[in-house]
């Protein structure tokens, strides 16, 4: 019986996802490159909605759930959760946010995290903004970070080198393949960074100003860019 009603809501929340036509940016880049850092700047000034898979994932452990201990470990690994679990929550949140248009940051970060959200939401990223960053810089970003995350440790930071380098940059190749992939060099300042974040959701500041909609001005750009 729970099984028969868990799949009617997992499909009610699918349809409804698909109904909402949501534009999607997915944000991807190695652990500490400013993912999070650089969508906190987005969403004031793109009407945004954030999503990290990795908050969402960590608010899991907090709520006692029963996949938390399997997560907590996972993570503590710098491995990479089940699609099934990661997506669940992402459109839970998605359709709890009011909002249609998502920063999904930190996924999809593996081929199976791709194709499950694909095939589950069938929903489209328009973009994938790439936070290009050298490793040297990201370790010492996250060693300072001072989050209090288990997984900010010299250790566990070094294997999640090792899976963004073998399971999540060949899905930035697979979008870069289809030319959906705008690199950012973030490596230099907070900042500087911003501003090329913002020429690519906003190339003409001077059109909002001039009181065009910002989704205007961002679907023009999609279009040019495709
Ligand atoms: N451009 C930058 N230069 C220096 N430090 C940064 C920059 N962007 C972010 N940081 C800092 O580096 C750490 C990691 O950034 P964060 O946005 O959490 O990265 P991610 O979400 O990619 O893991 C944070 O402590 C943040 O304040
Ligand atoms: N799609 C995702 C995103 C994060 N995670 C887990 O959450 C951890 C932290 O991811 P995060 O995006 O919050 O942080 P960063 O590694 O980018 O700093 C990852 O190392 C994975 O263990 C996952 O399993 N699947």
């Amino acid at each position: 019986m729970g099984t028969v009603v868990n799949a009617a809501n997992k499909e009610e929340a699918n349809r409804s996802l698909a109904d909402l036509n949501p534009t999607v940016v997915f944000v991807l880049g190695g652990p500490g490159s400013g993912k999070g850092t650089q969508c906190a700047n987005i969403v004031q000034h793109f009407g945004f909605t954030h999503l990290s898979a990795g908050d969402l994932l960590r608010a899991e452990i907090k709520s006692g759930s029963e996949n938390g201990t399997m997560i907590s470990n996972m993570i503590k690994e710098g491995k990479i959760v089940p699609s099934e679990v990661t997506i669940k929550l992402l459109q839970k949140a998605m359709l709890e946010s009011g909002n249609d248009k998502f920063l999904i940051d930190g996924f999809p970060r593996n081929e199976e995290n791709r194709s499950a959200f694909e095939a589950v939401t069938k929903v489209e990223p328009s973009f994938v903004l790439f936070f290009d960053c050298s490793e040297e810089e990201m370790e010492r970003r996250l060693l300072s970070r001072n989050q209090g995350r288990e997984d900010d440790n010299i250790e566990t930071i070094r294997k999640r080198f090792k899976v963004f380098l073998e399971s999540s940059l060949p899905v930035i190749e697979y979008y870069n393949s289809k030319g959906k992939v705008r690199k950012i060099d973030a490596g230099r300042p907070v900042e500087e960074v911003y501003e090329s974040v913002k020429a690519i959701f906003a190339p003409k500041d001077e059109k909002i100003d001039a009181g065009r909609p910002v989704e205007e001005v961002f679907e023009l750009e999609n279009e040019k860019a495709d």
